[in-house]
Order: structure tokens, then C-alpha cells, then sequence
């Protein structure tokens, strides 16, 4: 495989990585980003690393970052498909473009559509966050991306693993045990930070409160605040389905497919819409989805 590495982007907690170009066997150039495993990083990083390999081999969906291959030379290397405009984090730190409340609930949509794929293959991807979605096409398509801490659930899960802030109470509890509605916890949290504008629990941060302090309020039921999203006021079904998502109880938590038959019928309504239409529309729209969600939720969709 030819690569060429151009620049550094970033770093994650088992490697750095870099935008660079590959030259494919037919002398097309594609921009690429090169996730690598630094040197001096540990057995069990290469472990992690491997079996990002082998989940992201089974992976192919729209909203899953399109993985090409892998190659060793000195370090295991992996190569994804480039995201130009960064990732969900990087756009609620900086914002550098608009994105209207009907942008960033279709991708929220996006991101529950890839969750459900990862799900009907049995598998949970257990950090969800901000920071794991990246964007593309102008910052209209969401892609799922950090594979390492994906497993099957067929298993009994226990491991310790995920992000303070994102990761569900049973996660953390004496036994450890949970399915992959930890994920719809990780992605309740998600979709209030996008529309909140705040990273979530940051006020306990700030007061230097220790991460372990802070999970163990949120094992015993801290939530965000839900009304610092900036919503349609009539939203509250909106703001009742995140509530429902981040329930103390897995057995509360809609599966992530009851999510996109909301999210999907909702966003039909305004998706044929011009975008420059959108600003004068949103409210308007946004009151017709908890209508006509209203109505499905009395029928098929009861969450
Ligand atoms: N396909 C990609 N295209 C462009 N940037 C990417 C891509 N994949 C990752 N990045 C960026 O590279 C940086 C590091 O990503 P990485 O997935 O290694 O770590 P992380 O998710 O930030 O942290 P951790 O793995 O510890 O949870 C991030 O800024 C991320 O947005």
C-alpha cells in the first residue's frame, strides 16, 4: 500500500493520527487519515488495535466511517476515509459554520441509523461520544468512527470501558453487566450536548471535581440539565425521548431502531425543504414533528 503521511491531526489514547495520501493500485490519489499505535504503547493497545481491525472488517454502513485496510511498518497503521470537516467535538468547540436545529437532528438520525446497524450485528460500540462521530460533505453527513472499544454482546459484558460523562450507570456498577443499551445512554447524553451547546457535566469539571466523583453521581441519577437545549420550546417530546434514552433503567431505553422510525418520520417532513428555507421554517417544523410523532406514539411507536 502506497501512503504518504501529510500532516498530524490528532491523537487518541493508543496512537496519533495523520492526514495522508494513498496512492491506490489504479494511481488514484485519495486523501486518507492514518490512525497509527505509538511506539512504546502497550500489549494491550495492539490488542485494542487488532481487534479494531477485525471489527471494522465486518462493518459497512452509510454512517460508519469507511475503513481501507491496514498495514504494518513499525507500527500497526490503519486507514479510514478522510473527514474534512472534523469531528461533532470539534464542531460544537469551534463553530465555524451554521447548522440549524434540523441539520443537527438529521445527524442524529445519522448517528442512530449507524448505531442501529452496529447493533443488529450484535455488537455495542461503548463510547459513544461527540468526539467518536465525524463529519462529511460539508458537514451534512455524520459517520461513527473509534472501533477499539467495540464488542459482540452474545457475551456477558463487564469490562470498565468508555468515556466520563457518556457512559451508562450499569457500566460502572459492582457487577459490571450490561447490553448495548449502554449505548442508547452514550447517545441520550450526545444529542443534548449537539443541541445544548455544552459539554456535558462540565460545571463539575470545572470545580475539579474527580471523574470517578462525577460517575458516581451520575450512577445515582445526575442527568444535564435537559431545558439548556436550545429546542423549539414545543419540543417536549424531543426532550422526552433524550430523558427516556439516558433512564436509569436499560429496559426503559428505546432500542435504537424505535429511534430512527421517530427520527426517520420527523425528518421526512422537512427534508424535501431548500435549506435557506430552514431558519424561518425550523419552529414551524419542528411543532409538526411532535405532532405527527404524537400521533405514531399513540400508535406503533410507544416509547
Ligand atoms: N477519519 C478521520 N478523518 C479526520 N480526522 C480524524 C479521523 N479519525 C480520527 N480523526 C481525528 O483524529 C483525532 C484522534 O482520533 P482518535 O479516534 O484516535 O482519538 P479520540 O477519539 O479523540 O480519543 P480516544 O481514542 O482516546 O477515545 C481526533 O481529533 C479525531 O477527530
Amino acid at each position: 500500500m502506497e501512503i504518504t503521511l501529510i500532516k498530524r491531526i490528532g491523537s487518541g489514547s493508543y496512537g496519533v493520527v495523520y492526514e495522508g495520501i494513498w496512492i491506490t493500485n489504479t494511481r488514484k490519489c485519495v486523501k486518507v487519515a492514518v490512525k497509527c499505535l505509538e511506539k512504546g504503547n502497550n500489549k494491550d493497545s495492539e490488542t485494542n488495535i487488532l481487534r479494531e481491525i477485525r471489527n471494522l472488517q465486518e462493518l459497512k454502513h452509510e454512517n460508519i466511517v469507511t475503513f481501507h485496510g491496514a498495514y504494518r511498518q513499525k507500527n500497526i497503521c490503519l486507514i479510514f476515509e478522510y473527514s474534512d470537516c472534523g469531528s461533532l467535538y470539534d464542531y460544537l468547540q469551534k463553530k465555524i459554520v451554521r447548522v440549524s436545529n434540523i441539520e443537527k437532528l438529521h445527524w442524529m438520525l445519522q448517528c442512530a441509523n449507524g448505531m442501529e446497524y452496529l447493533h443488529s450485528k450484535k455488537t455495542v460500540h461503548r463510547d459513544l461520544k461527540t468526539q467518536n462521530l465525524l463529519l462529511f460533505n460539508n458537514y451534512r453527513t455524520l459517520k461513527i468512527c473509534d472501533f477499539g472499544t467495540v464488542k459482540q454482546y452474545a457475551t456477558e459484558n463487564t469490562e470498565l470501558i468508555g468515556t466520563i460523562g457518556y457512559m451508562a450507570p450499569e457500566v460502572c456498577t459492582a457487577d459490571g453487566k450490561y447490553t448495548e443499551k449502554c449505548d442508547v445512554f452514550s447517545y441520550g447524553i450526545t444529542f443534548w450536548e449537539v443541541f445544548a451547546e455544552k459539554k456535558p457535566f462540565d460545571e463539575l469539571k470545572k470545580k475539579n471535581m474527580h471523574p470517578l466523583a462525577i460517575q458516581y453521581k451520575i450512577s445515582n441519577g445526575a442527568r444535564p440539565d435537559i431545558n439548556d437545549m436550545h429546542i423549539c420550546k414545543d419540543s417536549d417530546l424531543i426532550k422526552a425521548i433524550i430523558e427516556k434514552c439516558w433512564d436509569q433503567d436499560p429496559d426503559n431505553r428505546p432500542t435504537m431502531k424505535r429511534i430512527v422510525a421517530f427520527l426517520g418520520i420527523d425528518l421526512r417532513l422537512y427534508i424535501p425543504l431548500n435549506f435557506e428555507d430552514i431558519e424561518i421554517t425550523e419552529c414551524v417544523s419542528l411543532r409538526m414533528v411532535d405532532m405527527v410523532s404524537a400521533v405514531m406514539k399513540i400508535g406503533e411507536l410507544d416509547f
